[in-house]
């Protein structure tokens, strides 16, 4: 969530408390509420971004979605194995022992990592299996023969069996994993297809290379997609069907070129950093480039495919929704600011009514700032550790705070949601701070549309925020996303006006970028606050609005601040003729007039675009919903590989019989071994994630295909199913489960009753 501070002398006047709050419940609030109690540590679980409005600050908060499903999968995981477990009953073929008589045991010096083998044939089932014949040879390969009935010491000694992981080099053209390919876990069932074609025939030991071995060449190939793809193409390249207004012709007349800084156009108008549609002062300090650090930035390579091209599932780019390799890289940053952490000596509060770990998201300090009314603001990224019960509040307070109260009502796509409102002194003043939802790495319609844009990409961070990505963009907006940002502001305009209420923030400064061509309008509700006293018609504001409305697009043509102002009407109307279809001027024509206007009749005019919006909002559903297919295997496998990690090496099962080499749960520890302690013939450790993959998908599925498991000092070996190992690990977890809850509750863990 984000939060906006403002100091508030005359806000304070109202109310004496030193700090007042409301909350407003939500239930998605209580959602969180419900899953943080069954969770410990829930305060890194919830993200949020404030708004703070004081004469320094303002700060803002949201939940993070993505925990909330972390741990709602981890609450299926835990009621499903409580339902699904019995007792332990391994069903392990049997566990041969070399026969001390026939064969003395070895010396068990440094026992060799051990070699295990994926014998999937039916007749390892019942036959005794190959066992390696000595810990100098390491060699484990995969037998072209069936494995021959022997006699147990026979068997010790019989040469070394062979695993699919060092099987031999393919013969060329046989279709193998790269180490690459590798790397990265499939997130379709054909990308499983794949790697189980890759566990059954496997690159050479050699070629497999740690994860984080990424091929340069791979390395610039996310670059010159997003040159392909991005998010804001040349004009005359877009499809808009209004051609006709190409920005070169239609813009030298104007002499103002697309690339050219604004203040050099003679289309610059100094007084338009005076235009302030809310009574916000822009000044100079409005372009200022806020306080940059260097920052060692996360390699999204590992984190995104590298997989060839053709095995990327969606390259198309649409509207809302970039292609697969885009869409993944934009969602990891997002992650990663998210999580970001404000550099030292900031000076701000550790603490502020239950949000934490403030980033301010622009410049903060001495700096010439805008006003919004007679306020400075900032926005903060906070964290929420708790939901904040309500503070002691005045009466006046009350009746202040109840815009905000009515805006956390309004829940529209196109508005950032609001959270709450409350004042602090925490910044050695006194401030107001209004906290809304958080959108990661958003931007302004100003900072993506009408600021004057670097000429080269950076890979720096603002406080967290990335500023490497889409900085190249063209200064005219396509007339195919302008229509977009019409009816989505139109839309959020409908849903706040027939509340009876007004917006009375569409500015360019306030409408927030949050993805792709999605646009929401922000700090909804500050002025309501600040302005509480100040008793304005409902039905003038939203004419105010309508007003805005028909200016911001005029200044999203033109990229001027100053476009809509009355002397230069006359220019900016004939640029947008020149560059867009009549559609458009008539739209901001009508918004601009004087006459009466209603959000009723805006929707009216736009209906045939509105029909558009649909298609492409339906197409994003779409391609999400394919996208999001791909993922659900994460969650499976790693619920599975975290179940490894909790029964694993846990030391109070150093003395349980159970976990001894006779024990049933020793097959864990074995599959363990075999699943993520490979080794190649040469004793090198195989680091095949396509084997990970299959043997975790098979274990998953319990299915009845059985392998070998040699014990680590390689004197005997078992056979055993996927189903068996399934069943141990469920046992063995389910204990676990019940022996946390007992340790809760205070019962012993292994009463049933
Ligand atoms: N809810 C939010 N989630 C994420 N980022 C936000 C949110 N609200 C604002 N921001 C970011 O915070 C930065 C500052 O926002 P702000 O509204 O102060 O814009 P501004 O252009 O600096 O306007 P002003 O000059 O009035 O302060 C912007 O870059 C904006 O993208």
């Amino acid at each position: 969530m984000s939060v906006e501070f403002v100091p508030l002398k005359q806000f304070l006047t109202i109310s004496k408390t030193q700090s007042t709050s409301t909350n407003i419940p939500s239930s998605t609030s209580q959602n969180f509420l419900s899953i943080e109690s069954s969770t410990r540590n829930s305060e890194t679980l919830r993200e949020g971004g404030i708004q703070v409005y004081s004469s320094q600050n303002s700060v803002w908060h949201e939940e993070a979605l993505a925990f909330r499903l972390v741990a709602s999968a981890g609450q299926q995981t835990a009621g499903a194995v409580m339902a699904f477990f019995s007792r332990p009953q391994s069903a392990a073929v049997r566990i041969v022992k070399p026969n001390s008589e026939e064969e003395p045991p070895k010396p068990k010096q440094t026992p060799p990592p051990r070699k295990v083998n994926n014998s999937s044939t039916k007749q390892t089932a019942d036959v005794p299996q190959p066992a390696p014949a000595s810990p100098a040879t390491r060699s484990i390969q995969r037998s072209a023969e069936p494995p021959v009935a022997s006699p147990l010491a026979q068997a010790i000694n019989a040469p070394a069996f062979v695993p699919p992981r060092s099987a031999p080099r393919p013969a060329e053209g046989s279709p193998s994993l790269t180490p690459q390919a590798a790397v990265f876990v499939p997130k379709t069932p054909a990308g499983i297809a794949i790697a189980r074609n890759a566990a059954a025939s496997p690159p050479p030991a050699e070629s497999a290379q740690p994860f984080a071995a990424a091929s340069p060449a791979l390395q610039a190939e996310p670059e010159n997609h997003q040159q392909e793809n991005g998010q804001e193409p040349q004009m005359a390249a877009e499809h808009n069907g209004h051609q006709e207004y190409g920005y070169q012709t239609g813009y030298e007349d104007y002499n103002y070129q697309g690339t050219q800084d604004v203040t050099d156009s003679p289309y610059f108008d100094p007084n338009q950093l005076e235009y302030h549609p809310h009574g916000y002062e822009h000044d100079t300090s409005y372009f200022a480039h806020p306080p940059m650090f260097l920052r060692q930035p996360l390699n999204y390579l590992l984190y995104t495919p590298s997989m060839p091209p053709q095995l990327i599932r969606n390259t198309i780019n649409t509207h809302f929704v970039p292609p697969s390799i885009d869409l993944r890289q934009i969602l990891q940053e997002m992650s990663e600011t998210t999580r970001g952490v404000a550099p030292a000596g900031l000076g701000l509060p550790e603490e502020l009514q239950g949000y934490h770990t403030l980033v301010p998201l622009e410049q903060t300090g001495n700096v010439e700032r805008r006003k919004l009314v007679n306020w400075h603001s900032t926005v903060y990224r906070a964290i929420n550790a708790t939901d904040g019960l309500p503070g002691q509040t005045t009466a006046s307070c009350i009746s202040a705070f109840a815009p905000i109260e009515l805006w956390s009502q309004i829940q529209h796509p196109g508005v950032v949601a609001v959270k709450e409102a409350f004042t602090t002194k925490s910044f050695n003043d006194n401030s107001l701070v209004v906290v809304y939802a958080y959108h990661p790495n958003a931007k302004t319609l100003f900072e993506a549309h009408v600021k004057p844009k670097p000429q080269t990409q950076q890979q720096t961070v603002f406080y967290g925020r990335h500023h490497h990505r889409h900085q190249q963009q063209t200064q005219v907006l396509p007339e195919h996303t302008l229509w977009s940002y019409i009816v989505q502001i139109a839309s959020a305009i409908k849903k706040v006006h027939e509340r009876g209420q007004a917006v009375r923030m569409i500015d360019v400064s306030k409408i927030l970028v949050t993805s792709q061509n999605r646009i929401r309008i922000g700090s909804c509700g500050i002025i309501d606050v600040l302005l509480y006293d100040t008793q304005q018609d409902a039905s003038f504001l939203q004419q105010e609005d309508l007003l805005a409305f028909g200016r911001l697009i005029f200044i999203l043509c033109t990229n001027n601040l100053s476009a809509a102002n009355q002397q230069n009407m006359p220019k900016s109307i004939d640029a947008v003729k020149r560059l867009y279809s009549v559609d458009v001027q008539t739209l901001a024509l009508y918004l601009c007039s004087k006459m009466h206007k209603s959000i009723e009749h805006v929707l009216e005019m736009v209906k045939g675009r509105i029909l558009a919006e649909h298609d492409e909002a339906l197409m994003a559903t779409d391609r999400l919903e394919y996208e999001l297919l791909g993922e659900l295997e994460n969650a499976r496998l790693f619920r599975l590989v975290c179940k490894f990690g909790f029964i694993n090496e846990r030391p109070e099962f150093a003395r349980d019989a159970r976990w001894s080499e006779t024990g049933d749960r020793y097959i864990i520890k074995l599959f363990r071994d075999y699943v993520f302690h490979q080794i190649d013939e040469h004793g090198n450790p195989v680091l095949d994630l396509g084997h990970v993959l299959t043997c975790l998908n098979k274990l998953d599925a319990g299915t009845d295909e059985k392998m070998m498991l040699v014990a680590r000092d390689e004197q005997s070996c078992l056979v055993v199913s996927y189903k068996d190992v399934k069943t141990c690990i469920a046992n063995a977890f389910d204990e676990l489960m019940r022996a946390t809850t007992a340790s809760q509750t205070g019962k012993d863990p292994y009463s049933r009753a």
